[in-house]
């Protein structure tokens, strides 16, 4: 019987326990995370087989180890198995979003002889934990490996083991990830959290302020909504790239500002032109799997048990909610719940039973 040890059980590591239970049903899959309710929950719903609270207990029944928590503990959890008797020809990866830390914590456990491939799969989401996790997260993304010196032989049963996934496998060495990856996520996160709070300084007098934010902003600040764990843990492990390409940003909007302050309408056109032409290049099937969520926005009303009726309305009627989120509660008002649910046909039902019932749908996504 093949053991494979997930540590980290949020939306990585949940949606990729739930896609190898796809492909190798017969695998017992044993969950690890300091979160008793994502345990639970992981549990409950057939996720994992078995959980435990550290992974020193469990580390040395596993054939294969998934490291899929923020990457500080991942590097720290690296230089814990390496000091762990392990089972003889365990593979160990990780799913974290920098690789060049990752390699290098990994290296005393690969001294140990122990098979270890660093892995990345491009795709993911705002939404973290247990609750967003799906099979489905990665289809047509694309997933890095950096083998090392793996032996191709690795590559090929963890290829085997995550192939429910549908991703389209690149192998590249940890510096050409963190390059790449720099530019087409890290900054990007950065520019918009930036975004987010300097719109906030900015209108922080105006009566609606961001409430009146509508598709553009949306758009270009959704991913300030990730975890702020994972991502400080990650401008840690490649922030001097990151630096490098911030500041080839603010030049680019530095140069902008410049033709906007003496209105060079050329340069304008131009620098909206080369963006638009580079941007429209990019079909659906090249941006990777984007994250399909789909969000109900509800109005509740402002009397104990208001939420639990919600939750029991949409149990009752057996339709998975991926997340729920208090918008705002006002007192002798309505409130705004946010939920968030896996697929259209899900939404569709959810609107239909909560209209029914007499609540106003405000908005969906
Ligand atoms: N979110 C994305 O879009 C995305 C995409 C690709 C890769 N990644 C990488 O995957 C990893 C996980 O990200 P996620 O989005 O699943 O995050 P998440 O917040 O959804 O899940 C992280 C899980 O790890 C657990 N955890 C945190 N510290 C722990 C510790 N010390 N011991 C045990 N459990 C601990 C948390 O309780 C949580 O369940 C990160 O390294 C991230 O960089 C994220
Ligand atoms: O789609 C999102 O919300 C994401 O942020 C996913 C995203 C990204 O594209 O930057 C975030 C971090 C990962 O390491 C990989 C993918």
């Amino acid at each position: 019987m093949t053991t494979i040890l997930i540590k980290g059980l949020g939306l990585i590591g949940s949606s990729l326990a739930q896609a190898i239970r796809q492909a190798e049903p017969a695998v017992t899959v044993v969950g690890v995370d300091t979160d008793q309710a994502s345990l639970s929950y992981a549990e409950q719903r057939g996720i994992v087989d078995q959980t435990a609270p550290a992974l020193a207990e469990v580390a040395g029944q596993a054939d294969v180890i998934i490291l899929a928590t923020p990457v500080s503990v991942i590097c720290a959890d690296l230089a814990q198995l390496a000091a762990l008797p392990l089972k003889a020809g365990v593979l160990v990866t990780d799913v974290g979003s920098t690789k060049q830390a990752v390699m290098r914590a990994a290296k005393p456990l690969q001294s140990k002889g122990v098979a270890f491939i660093g892995g990345h799969p491009m795709a993911g989401s705002h939404k973290s934990g247990v609750t967003a996790g799906k099979p489905d997260l990665f289809e047509n993304a694309f997933y890095f490996l950096i083998p090392g010196l793996t032996a191709d032989s690795a590559v090929t049963s963890l290829q085997k083991l995550l192939r429910a996934t549908r991703v389209k496998w690149l192998t590249v060495t940890a510096t050409q990830h963190d390059r790449i990856v720099g530019q087409l996520s890290h900054l990007p996160h950065v520019v918009a959290a930036a975004l987010v709070n300097q719109t906030q300084a900015a209108l922080a007098d105006s009566p609606l302020g961001l409430r009146l934010a509508a598709g553009g902003f949306k758009s270009i600040t959704r991913i300030a909504s990730s975890d702020p764990t994972m991502w400080t843990a990650i401008l840690r492990t490649n922030g001097e790239l990151v630096t490098h390409r911030l500041q080839a940003y603010i030049d680019e909007l530095t140069r902008v500002k410049r033709a906007i302050a003496v209105g060079d309408t050329a340069n304008l056109k131009d620098f909206f032109d080369r963006a638009k032409l580079t941007r429209d290049q990019l079909g659906p099937e090249q941006l990777g799997s984007l994250p399909n969520f789909y969000d109900l926005f509800l109005n509740v009303p402002d009397r104990v048990g208001a939420l639990a009726d919600v939750t029991h309305r949409l149990a009752a009627a057996q339709i998975s909610l991926v997340n729920i989120h208090i918008l705002e509660i006002r007192e002798d008002i309505d409130g705004v719940l946010q939920l968030t649910f896996g697929n259209a046909a899900a939404q569709a039902q959810a609107a239909r039973v909560l209209e029914t019932a007499g609540y106003q749908i405000v908005r969906r996504n």
